[in-house]
């Protein structure tokens, strides 16, 4: 079995101060990983080091090839939806159909709402191809329907053989396994 995402005794400091320490953990692919915990516990700082963005003070981490999706849309807001999206490659008019945006696909980025403006940079993601994906507050402005189609992508992916780990203070749709930070 392949592992997606290995931590190994890490531990992690921001602007001189102990975030967590000694965090080991494991995905296989079919993994889904749900980070909670209160404001700068450090959730968005694990995704980051997940993605190789940022460097543990102690352990090691070690991580297929990953997707990111948190405040950086990574959309260039002058360019209509389908082509910022084609800028990254992938699947991109399969994530437009996926997350209910193949109507949008020809608006400009700055014109989306904040809601499709996440379903957008989900969307990034989905067509990624990346095994792994790492999702900040993925359903954060989300209505119910687009809450379901979030549910249904995750569950293609992991069914697929992706593996996710999101952080969010908010219930995910599908089965996950818990992390708290900050205790
Ligand atoms: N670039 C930075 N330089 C120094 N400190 C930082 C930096 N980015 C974040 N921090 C600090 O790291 C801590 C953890 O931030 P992080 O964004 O990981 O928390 P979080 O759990 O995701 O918070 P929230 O629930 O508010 O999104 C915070 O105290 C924050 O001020």
């Amino acid at each position: 079995m392949t592992t997606l995402l290995r931590f190994d005794g890490v531990a992690c400091s921001r602007g001189g101060r102990l975030l967590f320490e000694d965090l080991s953990l494991e995905l296989a692919p079919g993994d889904a990983l749900h980070v909670a915990g209160p404001n700068g516990s450090g959730k968005s700082s694990l995704l980051r080091l997940a993605a190789g963005l940022l460097h543990p003070s102690r352990g090691t981490v070690e991580a297929a090839e990953v997707a990111i999706a948190d405040d950086n849309l990574a959309l260039d807001p002058e360019l209509p939806l389908r082509r910022a999206l084609s800028f990254w490659g992938g699947c991109v008019v399969e994530a437009l159909s996926a997350l209910g945006l193949h109507a949008l696909d020809q608006v400009p980025v700055r014109l989306l709402s904040a809601g499709q403006a996440k379903r957008a940079s989900l969307a990034r993601v989905a067509a990624s191809g990346s095994p792994l994906w790492l999702l900040d507050e993925p359903a954060n402005g989300l209505d119910s329907p687009s809450v379901d189609l979030l549910g249904g992508l995750i569950a293609k992916h992991r069914s697929g053989g992706g593996a996710v780990v999101a952080a969010s203070h908010l219930a995910l749709p599908g089965e996950w396994r818990p992390l708290e930070l900050g205790r």
